[in-house]
């Protein structure tokens, strides 16, 4: 019986003992968060003119949400901007999409460029290319195909472009969406990913995602255009590291980046977290060990194991509280950066986040395990240091 009340005793002083802090984070986190995403955007000073943005839509390809998509970028609340819209592919199906757009909104400086330029490796960076040299305002944004736009998202990143800020980029999230692969990104973008993103930038650690990035346009100028980083795949990364070696500082805006693409599948999904895990793994080889230790599992694990070690406490005990814990945790970090109610209901989190735990030790295997980068219509292979090769598609004779 002694025993027992033992058990039950440091069972209970455990559990304290483990949730106290992890509380105390929750509430801090809870409060800086509330402040770092969701403040409301203030108005540029009315004697400060608004700097004009040129915006570069790398298109390609259509999917049931590209025109809706689109037309956010057409009623945003900002006074100068133009649209440039790049298309390499002449028969590609978007073009119509845009000429359509073009001419619902004539007041709306927008231009099409088709065809691209063939600068280097990066088809993103081929096909922005054209639109790049046509820019004529001093600031760039470069906004991926899938985005959606807010009437004032383009004024808050604007609004953080401070002295000293050299690129102002948005966290991934997503937009809601119905299914469980909908529910799945907005977990894994919303918890798994939004964790690190966040620790990055507050440690100033690149970690730069350039689905919707604001740069001025004079540092990309400076090392020779967006072509100076077409040797890569993940020309943001290359992109934000060279601002940063030159005393530049990145900042995250306050809205996330809204991802709305009409395609929402678990296979497409994970092959693009695949494809990141690939970019990340030839890039910052460091990453190979860190990554599997930021897991809520993995890192369980060898805590238990240190707890069990250092104090004889009991693992299994430790480690159900540590995944609990963690689990609360994603949800209020989840919860936070929705702002609002979430699509889907707590049963439908539970599963989306057992998935997502499950499914990435495999992910990360699989990464290693193949190395071939396959990016749309195309494969690449990458060097150490992240230069990329495109492999060509083998002649049938
Ligand atoms: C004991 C725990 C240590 C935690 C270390 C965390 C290790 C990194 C884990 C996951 C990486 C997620 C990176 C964030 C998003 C990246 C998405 C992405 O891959 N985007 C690519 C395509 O657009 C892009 O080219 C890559 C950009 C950045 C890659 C940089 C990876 C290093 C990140 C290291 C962050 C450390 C933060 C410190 C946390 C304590
Ligand atoms: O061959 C291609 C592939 C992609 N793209 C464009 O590049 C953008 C991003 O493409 P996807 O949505 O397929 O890829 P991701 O969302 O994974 O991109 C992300 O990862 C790779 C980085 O280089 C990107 O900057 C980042 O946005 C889209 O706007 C797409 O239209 C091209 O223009 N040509």
């Amino acid at each position: 019986m002694r025993n027992t009340v033992c058990v039950v005793q440091q069972e209970s002083d455990l559990t304290a003992k483990t949730n106290i802090p992890e509380a105390v984070c929750a509430f801090c986190l809870q409060r800086v968060l509330k402040w770092k995403l969701h403040r409301k955007v203030s108005k540029l000073p009315s004697e400060t003119p608004y700097p004009g943005v040129s915006i570069l839509k790398p298109l390609m390809g259509v999917d049931p949400n590209l025109f809706s998509n689109l037309e956010t970028f057409f009623t945003m609340n900002y006074p100068v901007y133009e649209l440039l819209f790049c298309i390499e592919d002449k028969s590609d199906p978007a073009i119509m999409i845009v000429m359509q757009l073009i001419q619902k909104y004539p007041t709306v400086s927008s231009r099409l460029f088709t065809g691209g330029s063939v600068v280097g490796v990066n088809p993103k960076i081929n096909n922005m290319q054209p639109g790049f040299t046509a820019a004529k305002y001093d600031l760039i944004l470069i906004s991926d195909s899938g985005i959606r736009m807010k009437e004032d998202t383009l004024l808050d990143m604007v609004s953080c472009m401070t002295e000293g800020v050299g690129l102002v980029h948005q966290m991934p999230f997503t937009c809601d969406r119905d299914g469980f692969a909908a529910t799945l990104e907005k977990v894994y973008f919303g918890t798994a990913q939004a964790r690190i993103y966040l620790a990055a930038d507050l440690l100033r650690v690149n970690c730069h995602t350039g689905m919707s990035a604001l740069i001025r346009k004079a540092l990309i100028d400076e090392v020779g255009g967006i072509q100076a980083f077409s040797c890569y795949l993940a020309e943001d990364f290359f992109l934000a590291k060279s601002l940063k070696e030159r005393g530049w500082r990145m900042c995250i805006s306050s809205q996330p980046a809204w991802q709305n693409s009409g395609v929402c599948e678990i296979n497409s999904f994970q092959a693009r977290l695949t494809r990141w895990t690939k970019l990340r793994v030839a890039m910052v080889p460091s990453t190979i060990l860190l990554e599997p230790l930021s897991e809520c599992v993995v890192i369980g694990a060898c805590a238990s194991w240190a707890v069990w070690f250092l104090f004889s406490w009991d693992p299994l005990v430790f480690y159900l509280v540590h995944v609990l814990v963690w689990f609360l945790l994603d949800w209020i970090l989840l919860s936070i950066i929705q702002n609002g109610s979430l699509p889907f209901n707590k049963f439908d989190f539970v599963m989306g986040w057992l998935f997502r735990e499950c499914c990435s030790p495999y992910l990360y295997l699989h990464a290693l395990w193949d190395p071939a980068i396959r990016w749309r219509e195309r494969t690449y292979r990458l060097k150490w240091g992240g230069v990329a090769e495109e492999l060509k598609p083998k002649v049938k004779v």
